[in-house]
């Protein structure tokens, strides 16, 4: 079964219609890429995915539960982990906090356990430690562990999201536009880091990128959604050929890319 099922999702801001009848699945243990020119409507697409907006119509099937209507929180708690456009870090907290905080949604124990100090508190309190331990050098950051966030160099921040993306140990992981201000270099890694993700901690990674390069090298499946519709589905040789996506990308071509 799909990890993820999206059916008829629909999202309407007043007379603008963001999201059309949308329909498709993410397979279990996939790297999938969601792209289309600018306005398509792939962030309102991963802002429904991940709670953050309420579609106007239809089902996000979520390992076998519907998840429309759930806050963000809930969400996460059930195991989607997400990224954003725009960095979220906590710029005074070391990177070590931060991948630790971002790991509250998972946590059990309550206030009674953090005001007496239980066992059970504890040995969760070390679990936390050592969870964020190992994503911090999963994504090779560890060098930077004590260091504030906002004195990390631009990659790294990128990676520490990452990082505290992995902590709660999802079923599967959004990433929107993680290469943005990459040069050629840094995409290598970080198409080997989504790579060494999905291998290692078997989860379906879904990104939103705009480099076809690395969406060629990165996906097995790539979904292109245009005007809010799917224009078009599949490999990444299929998707990259078909002279639909061609014309949607060529119509645009006179049009300054600022997100590139
Ligand atoms: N909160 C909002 N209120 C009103 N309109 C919105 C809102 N968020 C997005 N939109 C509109 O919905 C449409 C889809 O936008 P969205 O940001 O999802 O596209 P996108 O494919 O992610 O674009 P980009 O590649 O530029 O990030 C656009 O016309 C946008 O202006």
């Amino acid at each position: 079964m799909p990890i993820i099922q999206v059916k008829n999702l629909h999202l309407q801001f007043g007379g603008l219609t963001a999201v059309n009848n949308l329909s498709f699945d993410i397979p279990n243990e996939t790297v999938m890429s969601v792209i289309g020119p600018n306005g398509a409507g792939k962030t309102s697409l991963f802002n429904m995915l991940s709670g953050f907006y309420r579609p106007t119509r239809g089902e996000i099937v979520f390992n076998g539960t519907n998840i429309v209507g759930k806050q963000p929180h809930q969400i996460t708690a059930q195991g989607m982990a997400r990224t954003f456009q725009n960095l979220r870090v906590f710029p005074n907290l070391t990177v070590l906090e931060n991948v630790m905080a971002g790991m509250h949604s998972r946590t059990k124990q309550g206030l009674y356990g953090a005001l007496f100090h239980t066992k059970a508190q504890r040995l969760e309190e070390e679990t936390i430690l050592s969870v964020a331990e190992e994503c911090i050098r999963f994504v090779g950051i560890d060098k930077y562990r004590n260091r504030r966030a906002k004195n990390l160099p631009y990659g790294a921040q990128r990676y520490l999201e990452i990082a505290r993306a992995l902590a709660i140990q999802p079923k599967v992981l959004f990433l929107d536009e993680p290469a943005a201000g990459f040069n050629f270099t840094e995409k290598q890694d970080l198409i080997d880091l989504i790579g060494r993700i999905r291998r290692t901690y078997k989860i379906s990674v879904v990104l939103i990128e705009h480099d076809m390069g690395l969406i060629n090298k990165v996906s097995e499946r790539v979904l292109v959604l245009n005007y809010g519709q799917k224009l078009a589905e599949g490999t990444p040789d299929e998707v990259l050929n078909n002279p639909l996506v061609i014309e949607a990308y060529l119509g645009k071509e006179d049009e300054t890319d600022e997100s590139a």
